[in-house]
This record gives structure tokens, sequence and C-alpha cells, in this order.
């Protein structure tokens, strides 16, 4: 974990249908209250991730001209994992608990997809809870968008150390 690193940039090569099922299976061992199981991820390749920069487009009002531009962005790597809470409705389990649990399995998924070799980068942006790209996703009325994670090969250069470095401990640990 303490090496663990973002990856903006990755290569074509990407986890396999079967790598990825067992990298969600993983992430998905976490704390849920009630065991909701408020979440689930979408995987999307070539046409999938072409959907999804049409998507984006749409909800950005480009012109035809300019759609291509976020396909392009959207095929920046070639696996794209789209990650979605799904709200139990009405339930005593308030929404805020259960996006952290939704949350919780990107972070997971992150972690399990990094330490296995590949590169990841979480994405959102302005359009994230866009009408467009919900459609775009299919996903239904309970359904919302925490963001994509990006996945792919890490570049021959490999990972650069961490930018910003470690945290203070200090600053996020205290008593009272
Ligand atoms: C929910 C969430 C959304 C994010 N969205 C973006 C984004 O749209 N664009 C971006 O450059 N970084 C975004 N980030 C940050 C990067 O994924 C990454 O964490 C950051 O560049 C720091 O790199 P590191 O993880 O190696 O420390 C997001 C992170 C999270 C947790």
């Amino acid at each position: 974990m303490l090496a663990r690193r973002s990856s903006s940039k990755v290569t074509d090569a990407a986890p396999s249908p079967a790598q990825v099922a067992a990298a969600v299976e993983a992430a998905g061992q976490l704390a849920d209250h009630s065991g909701l199981r408020p979440w689930r991820v979408i995987e999307l390749r070539a046409d999938g991730i072409t959907r999804l920069g049409r998507g984006l487009a749409d909800a950005d009002g480009a012109k035809e001209k300019d759609v291509a531009k976020f396909v392009a962005k959207a095929h920046r790597a070639p696996l794209v994992l789209a990650i979605v809470v799904s709200y139990a409705p009405k339930h005593k389990v308030p929404k805020w608990e259960q996006e952290a649990v939704a949350a919780g399995v990107a972070h997971n998924l992150s972690l399990v997809l990094d330490d296995e070799g590949w590169g990841v980068f979480w994405r959102t942006g302005e359009h994230t809870r866009s009408k467009a790209v919900k459609k775009a996703h299919k996903l239904g009325k309970n359904e919302e968008l925490l963001g994509w994670l990006y996945v792919g090969g890490v570049p021959p250069r490999g990972r650069k150390p961490r930018g910003r470095g470690r945290i203070r401990v200090s600053e996020h640990l205290s008593t009272l």
C-alpha cells in the first residue's frame, strides 16, 4: 500500500475478463452496513469505451466534429471500469453510507490491480452524473456513477516515485 500510486498514462496491455472478475471478487470483501452490496462495476473495452466517450460528448453538448476528441480521450486506457452505486431505496442505511461502500470497492480495486502490476487511474469530471452519461451506461433510476478506473499496462519506464511523497501521519491521526 505504501508503494501504490496512480498511473495517468498506461499501455495497451490489459487484464483479462477473468482477471477483472477475480479483482472485483476480492475488492468486494469489504465492510458493508446491512450487507446491501449497493454497488456494481461495468467493464468497458473497445466499443464500450467509445460509448462512454460519446456519452461524455453528448453531456458536454459537443458538436459532431468534436465528438472524436471525447472518444479519443476515453480511449486513454484499454480497460475502463465504471464504478456504480446502486442505492437500496428508502433504506435505514443512508445514501452516504452506501456511497462509502461503493467508494471502498473502487479503492480496493485500485489497490488489487496496482498490486498485480497494472496501472490504474481514477477519473471523474463535471459530467459524471449527467443524464447523457447515465444513459450511456444504462444505469437504473437508483444508480449513480462514482467515476471510472482507467486501467492498462505500466509504461516501460515504470512508475515514478510518489509526487507528493508520503502523508505526514501527525496531520491525519490524533487522539481526544
Ligand atoms: C473520486 C476520485 C476522482 C478523481 N478524479 C480525477 C480526475 O478526474 N482527474 C484527475 O486528474 N485526477 C482525479 N483523481 C485523482 C487521481 O486518481 C490520483 O489519485 C491523483 O492523481 C494522485 O495520484 P496518486 O494516487 O498516485 O497519489 C480522482 C481521485 C478520486 C479518488
